[in-house]
């Protein structure tokens, strides 16, 4: 693979704890940089985040100015709020019931809706709070992103690269295992963002970490490798484990 214009900025923490202490810290200095600004933040699901969720409750309850957050998700599932495999309802059980942020800030995906009408009325919603880009695509501040052992990232999965490249903001995609109904940004609007924070922990991720950072040959099967924002402010916040294999 073309090493020259992949180049992640790699920050490596003894543990998860210290991942999400990181990421929080660095979500108070975005903050400050916006200078009383509006943050528009696109969430990542799955178990990697929460930790971060649960800290941000405990110890950033009053360390952040709340009312400027905006919240989004990259990727949602298709069931019920208070389904336990809902990203937005582990946030809301985590972090919004424990900080001052008000109905209007938080943009779940509408999961209620059928798929196809919930993919539409999501870039809708997204395109009317966030501004554009000279290609109409909107600019999160910080898309947040996970990877799976499978190399996907958001909802974009090895089956269905094709959303790398889709003209669309949001689309439906099936889980290429379980066939559960999901609804991701795509691939351009990601890259869009001002800024794409990758968190990653734990030797499940240790191989795929390795294949991608160290460009090997079979990165290219992988979604996560094709997220190399416009902006070039691409972070990667590994712990050791996920790390060990990276030929820094
Ligand atoms: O399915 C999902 O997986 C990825 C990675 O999740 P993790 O459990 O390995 O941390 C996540 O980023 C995505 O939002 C989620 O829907």
């Amino acid at each position: 693979m073309d090493k020259s214009i992949y180049s992640p900025n790699l920050h490596v923490f003894p543990t998860g704890p210290d991942v999400a202490r990181a990421f929080a810290d660095h979500l108070v200095e975005k903050l400050d940089a916006l200078d009383g600004g509006p943050l528009f933040w696109a969430l990542s699901g799955g178990s990697t985040p929460k930790l971060l969720f649960q800290l941000l409750a405990e110890e950033y309850r009053d360390k952040i100015d709340w009312s400027r957050l905006h919240f989004f998700w990259g990727d949602d599932r298709m069931v019920p709020y208070d389904d336990p495999e809902s990203n937005y309802g582990e946030v809301k059980k985590l972090l919004f019931d424990h900080v001052p942020v008000e109905a209007e800030q938080i943009h779940p995906v509408p999961t209620e809706l059928e798929p196809q009408e919930a993919a539409r009325a999501y870039a809708a919603t997204i395109l009317e709070h966030l501004p554009q880009n000279s290609d109409g695509l909107p600019i999160f501040d910080i898309n947040m992103l996970g990877m799976g052992t499978d190399g996907h990232t958001a909802s974009i999965f090895p089956d269905s690269m094709e959303l790398l490249t889709d003209e669309r903001v949001c689309a439906v995609v099936k889980h290429p295992e379980s066939g559960q109904l999901r609804v991701t940004l795509t691939g351009p609007v990601i890259n869009a963002s001002d800024e794409v924070v990758f968190l990653i922990t734990g030797n499940s991720k240790t191989l795929r970490v390795a294949q991608i950072v160290n460009r090997e040959q079979q990165a290219t099967t992988f979604p996560a490798a094709h997220i190399n924002p416009s902006s070039g402010r691409l972070h990667w916040f590994l712990d050791q484990a996920a790390a060990a294999e990276v030929g820094y």
